[in-house]
């Protein structure tokens, strides 16, 4: 099998096994009861699986979600044609250090070089972000020129997030035994942004990955992953890896590091990695549902007292995100940030 440049080859205990275990019992779950006004029961129902996939996997797919078929395949096929253009024209959109959005192919996690290709927007006007560091980051969409279906079909999908995004956010609030609207706050100025992955077909797939082994540091990824399947999640039973089986039309949701803190640990971000393959390329679409990135993050007061009292000290979202970017974007020989070091 080929050979592949060794800033991407992972340390042998993180290496895929390409025998690969699919995972029986990653929960579906059917959204179509959030339709019929009012039948409780069905809510409640939902809102019981909607927690145990939650405390049990951090993971579940979505059938019945609402979001049109349509929007879904305009922008998996906006997203091929821009991945297809000469490596040329997509450097002509790269991020760069002042604006993180637009193309690059350097992503490291844990200090690895992921095999993958990424393209990064926000859909709100251009706006600004702190780093954490009192710069000023400019977060503004970047464009290909000839690819204008690209933008259309980003921005329409991107509304559709939103309004997933508000229904997942209220049935995992009531799942906490939170009152439904709770934790809307958090989003009214968010900062959520989308992503298009591409993994290229690899020479060496036992020794790399698209994405390294990670948690999500938002509150909760909406996904949609072609057929082609390689996301693994590591179960949460045996510390086993798991495929995420593809499953037409269906979202993949996980939780984030911010829901284990809202949560105070009640559900777990979980990690999960992508694994590639040799003969084919695989396309992704992550939608990183974001609060502001001048919230400040701690465990919710209705989910703590005193025999069960905060696990985390508050922490600065945006200070988190510019720490864990600085490592993002380069090797470092230390550890990059995790939540675990807010750890009361
Ligand atoms: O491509 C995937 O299936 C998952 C990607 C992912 O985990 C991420 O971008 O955070
Ligand atoms: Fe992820």
């Amino acid at each position: 099998m080929g050979e592949v440049d060794p800033a991407f080859v992972q340390a042998v205990e993180h290496q895929p096994k390409l025998n690969i275990i699919e995972a029986e019992g990653i929960p579906v779950i059917d959204l179509s009861p959030l339709n019929s006004t009012d039948n409780d029961a069905e809510l409640s129902s939902l809102v019981s699986e909607i927690g145990d996939a939650c405390k049990n996997w951090g993971f579940f797919q979505v059938i019945n979600h609402g979001v049109p078929l349509k929007q879904r395949e305009k922008i998996e096929s906006a997203s091929r044609k821009f991945f297809a253009l000469s490596k040329e024209e997509k450097k002509k959109v790269s991020r760069d250090d002042v604006n993180p959005m637009g193309y690059y192919d350097t992503e490291h996690t844990k200090n690895v070089r992921d095999w993958k290709e990424v393209f990064d927007l926000t859909f709100k006007k251009p706006t600004t972000s702190e780093s954490g560091e009192n710069e000023l980051n400019l977060l503004m969409n970047q464009w290909p020129q000839d690819l204008p279906e690209l933008r259309e079909a980003c921005e329409e999908y991107a509304e559709e997030m939103i309004k997933l995004a508000y229904k997942l956010l209220e049935l995992i609030a009531l799942s906490l035994g939170l009152p439904r609207t709770r934790l809307n706050g958090f989003l009214t100025d968010h900062g959520s942004f989308l992503r298009l992955n591409r993994y290229p077909p690899c020479p060496a797939p036992h020794l790399v990955l698209g994405v390294g082994r990670h948690k999500d540091p938002n509150s909760f990824t909406i996904l949609a992953q072609d057929d082609v399947g390689g996301l693994e999640v590591k179960r949460k039973i045996d510390g086993e890896w798991v495929l995420v089986k593809p499953t037409p039309s269906a979202y993949i949701i996980n939780i984030g590091d911010i829901i284990q803190v809202w949560s105070n640990d009640k559900y777990e971000s979980v990690e999960h990695r992508v694994m590639v393959n040799v003969d084919k390329e695989r396309i992704s679409i992550p939608f990183f549902v974001n609060p502001p990135t001048s919230t400040w993050i701690e465990p919710l007061d209705e989910l703590i007292d005193e025999p069960n009292p905060a696990r985390y000290k508050a922490y600065n979202y945006g200070e988190f995100l510019a720490a864990r970017a600085r490592s993002n974007y380069e090797k470092l020989d230390v550890e990059n940030i995790q939540i675990s070091h807010y750890r009361i």
